[in-house]
């Protein structure tokens, strides 16, 4: 199981202690049951020494039982923290495209829920484990006190364990229905927060919506009802034969072989105790059964949350010590990184994409929509403006473009260098892009770089921005602005980044026509200088004028490129 695997690899020597401590604190409560028991036989004033071993008994029960529990909390909230870290990280590292094909709802369901039921196992297992060896200890003790009973109740445990599980399976297949209705659920509720504007104004949409949702909801909650319902009746199942074999011991045995009363007594006792950490056992088992389909919904993500690749997370998550994760952790929120090993080195001399293509597949009607092949090259220096109808293609070939796309045919040159699978992380950080639907980090405004705040600040006054926003530490004063304003910042932040190749996708759009004016003729131009290559998606042709080239595009394909100057740079890679 990958939680027990995960728990295993990352703390291995908490473990162990654990483990030690927990068998003594089970050791020690079957030590404590097996003195009480033998009190009967002999007084408790007659013995001294029997005194003296029950009062060390309770206080080793006391300090191994403290013990095991902080340190298997302290392990558990390790495997949780562990889990959170490697998730996000498999999520980011997976292709653009398999993300995209998931959709947010089914990855946020993940993040919350997944996490959340996971995180109950690792909560619950101090508990179960302690009480694990308490049932097992116990069972020895019982063995030794009388083979037969332990027999008997061995068989009542195995007939116990088989029928739960037969149940339990049931209700997974039940639980593991509801966790398909919650990603329907987050897809819903999705609607509710990005969509609230429509729904408040339409009355209709709203109504439907709210029967959507009301549907689902209650798909979930039938299939959880059943599911738990059926948990439920293993539990007791199990629990009933557990005292139907403390009934054969009490009212059948003695009649059998003639037991003693002290030694009956001494089932009894040994017995009874034994219900306690069992039933806890049992009722834990929904909590393990909710993870195991959490777990099973995580595989099927694909995020290959154990991969070859697996090991060089574990050995850096099991090197870092807890503390030293929180400090990275919040050091990476409200301090900026020193420096970003990935930024190239090398200037840009050229790019070139070479018969490349990219397909999409519409799994509804099989459909498929092409864009390439694509022969193209772009050199530093360049604004080429990317132009095209709606659907055309444009901002596809910009994912492929950027390295979020990988081309199903072609290849793509930096350099003269071919762009494979090693180094596409390291192509990566040759660009600086605001998308259409950027995403504005409003702490990383001075990501990898070390610029003032005066130097920022300068900018936020060329940006007409200053007024709304200051900056303190390179972190961002506000970022509840108007859309025009969020993207001003946006191009704030990439221009910041200071990379070799700059990627607008209608930047300008939403932008009033005195800054759309400054974007064309002061922002870009100022790049150009620099020496940059920009690349632009615009609609606004007004201004196409001021491009060394017009790429357009037409149903994937290049319909014709306008090169005024490309004689002198054919010969340039
Ligand atoms: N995630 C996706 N899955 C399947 N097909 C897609 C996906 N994204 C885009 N497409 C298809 O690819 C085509 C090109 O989309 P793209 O977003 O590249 O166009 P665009 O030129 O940027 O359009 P616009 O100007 O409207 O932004 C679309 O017609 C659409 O059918």
């Amino acid at each position: 199981m990958y939680l027990i695997r995960l728990l295993v690899t990352s703390s291995w020597k908490v473990i162990v202690i654990a483990a030690i401590t927990s068998l003594l604190s089970g050791l020690t409560t079957t030590g404590i049951i097996a003195i009480i028991n033998n009190s009967e036989v002999e007084p408790l004033g007659v013995n001294k020494l029997i005194i003296i071993g029950f009062i060390s008994l309770c206080f080793f029960r006391f300090i191994s039982n403290i013990l095991s529990q902080t340190l298997l909390i302290s392990l558990a909230q390790e495997v949780i923290l562990n889990l959170r870290m490697l998730l996000s990280k498999r999520i980011l590292e997976s292709p653009l495209p398999h993300l995209e094909k998931l959709g947010n709802h089914r990855i946020l369901a993940t993040l919350t829920d997944d996490i959340q039921s996971i995180s109950s196992v690792a909560i619950i297992l101090p508990r179960v484990c302690v009480n694990a060896v308490i049932v097992i200890s116990c069972l020895v003790y019982l063995c030794w006190l009388s083979p037969t009973v332990f027999l008997l109740i061995l068989v009542f445990l195995v007939i116990g364990i088989g029928s739960y599980q037969l149940t339990a399976n049931k209700a997974r297949e039940f639980l593991g229905l509801a966790r398909e209705q919650q990603d329907k659920l987050f897809k819903e509720f999705r609607g509710i927060t990005e969509g609230t504007k429509e729904l408040i104004l339409h009355e209709t949409k709203r109504e439907i919506l709210l029967q959507d949702l009301q549907e689902t909801a209650q798909s979930y909650r039938h299939e959880n009802v059943v599911g738990m319902s059926l948990f439920a009746v293993a539990t007791s199942w199990a629990q009933i034969l557990f005292f139907v074999a403390i009934g054969i011991v009490i009212f059948l045995l003695p009649t059998l072989n003639n037991a003693q009363s002290h030694v009956l007594s001494g089932y009894v006792l040994t017995i009874t105790y034994l219900i306690v950490p069992l039933d806890s056992i049992m009722t834990s088992l929904t909590t393990f059964s909710k993870a195991r389909v959490a777990l099973d919904k995580i595989k099927l993500l694909d995020l290959k949350l154990m991969s070859a690749d697996e090991d060089s997370d574990k050995d850096r998550l099991s090197l870092t010590t807890s503390n030293e994760r929180q400090t990275q952790t919040n050091s990476i929120s409200h301090e900026l990184p020193q420096s970003e090993p990935l930024i190239p080195s090398l200037q840009l001399q050229c790019l070139e994409l070479s018969h490349v293509t990219y397909t999409y597949q519409n799994e509804i009607d099989d459909s498929v929509f092409t864009v390439g092949s694509i022969d193209l090259k772009f050199y530093p220096g360049e604004i080429v403006f990317l132009i095209g109808g709606n659907g055309s293609g444009k901002s596809t070939l910009i994912k492929i473009l950027t390295g979020l796309y990988s081309p199903v045919d072609g290849k793509i040159l930096l350099n003269s260098q071919e762009i494979n699978a090693e180094n596409t992380d390291w192509y990566r950080q040759y660009f600086s892009v605001v998308f259409f639907d950027f995403y504005l980090f409003e702490n990383w405004l001075n990501s990898g770089k070390i610029i003032s705040d005066g130097q920022i600040h300068d900018y936020l006054v060329k940006l007409q921005l200053d007024d709304k926003v200051k900056v303190n530490n390179g972190v961002l004063s506000t970022t509840t602005l108007s859309q025009g304003q969020r993207k001003r910042l946006a191009l704030l932040s990439a221009y910041l980044e200071d990379r070799p190749i700059y990627v607008f996708d209608e930047w300008a759009a939403d932008q009033d026509p005195v800054f759309k004016n400054v974007f064309y003729t002061q922002i870009l131009p100022d790049l150009k200088q620099k020496g940059k290559l920009v690349i632009a998606i615009t609609h606004d042709d007004q201004y196409y004028h001021l491009s060394d080239r017009i790429i357009k595009l037409n149903n994937g394909k290049v319909e014709h490129e306008i090169l005024p100057e490309i004689n002198l740079l054919l010969n340039r890679c």
